[in-house]
């Protein structure tokens, strides 16, 4: 894939090394048996639907303490009790990063965060290999990411079906109309549109409103990054968008949960 940014292949290359790793530590038929033993999918697509058809925002919650682009963003991080806040600020979902290299985050973070509340959890990580989807399930993960842009369509196809087999939802990132092409192929039932461009790091709505006469009805739409204010959001419902996944904005709030209520203009919960 030559078409993928330079930070992306930096970051699955040591994603390889981290299955290599970790697959060394603990095979995966091991790892399979843990994953068979987890908790029972909590249903991402299926919270998320019910906030739209309540006529509420279906918001995803990110608990991110730093990233490549932005730096640090909290600190200290207190995993469990920013889910309680979000919880109670009417989100729909988590979405908790777990790579340790580049944006400080943790499995126990998942673990945590999921223990604390009811809601429904993506793994936001770097999925390049069959290990690392058995893995989210073994915390307990929810839904995983595919970002089209660092995977080529057969393992997106494999990952994308290991994951429904095991029971989770899957979010499958995009940036442009190729990459929304290649997803749309694979028969998703939600995407999500990456307004940060990780070749510039520049974000813009424009990206999301870009693509969006390209979805068919029936998917539904995440819109991702860069929504910082009320405005944002309007903008983003008046052209029916009503899926956000949102971690900067809330990140830097002392309390995440009433950051997204007040996002939301009181309409969250
Ligand atoms: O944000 C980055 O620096 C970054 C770098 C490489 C790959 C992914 C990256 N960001 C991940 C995200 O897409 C965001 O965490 C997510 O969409 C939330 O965005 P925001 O609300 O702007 O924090």
């Amino acid at each position: 894939m030559t078409d993928t940014p330079d930070i992306l292949k930096k970051i699955i290359a040591r994603k390889w090394a981290e299955v290599a790793e970790r697959s060394a530590l603990l095979p995966v038929t091991e790892l399979a048996l843990l994953a068979r033993e987890a908790d029972a999918p909590r249903g991402f697509v299926a919270a998320l639907r019910r906030k739209i058809a309540a006529g509420q925002p279906a918001v995803i919650a990110e608990v991110k303490k730093a990233s490549p682009s932005r730096g640090v963003l909290r600190d200290p991080f207190h995993p469990a009790e920013i889910a309680r806040q979000y919880e109670a600020g009417g989100a729909a979902c988590l979405s908790v990063l777990t790579d340790h290299d580049f944006f400080q985050g943790n499995e126990d973070y998942l673990r945590e965060a999921r223990a604390a509340c009811r809601l429904p959890v993506l793994r936001k990580d770097f999925m390049v290999d069959e290990y690392q989807v058995v893995e989210a399930r073994a915390l307990g993960a929810d839904c995983i990411l595919l970002i089209v842009a660092a995977l080529s369509d057969l393992e997106m196809g494999a990952l994308h079906q290991q994951a429904t087999d095991l029971g989770m939802d899957v979010l499958v990132e995009v940036h442009d109309a190729n990459e929304l092409q290649r997803a749309l192929a694979l028969g998703i039932d939600m995407v999500g549109i990456n307004n940060r461009d990780l070749r510039t790091f520049d974000v813009t709505l424009d990206t999301t409103l870009g693509l969006l006469s390209q979805i068919p009805p029936d998917i539904l739409v995440v819109t991702e990054s860069g929504i910082l204010s009320p405005a944002d959001v309007e903008r983003m419902r008046k052209n029916d968008v009503h899926a956000f996944l949102i971690g900067e904005a809330f990140m830097r709030a002392d309390d995440p949960g009433a950051a997204l209520h007040h996002l939301f203009g009181g309409t969250s919960k």
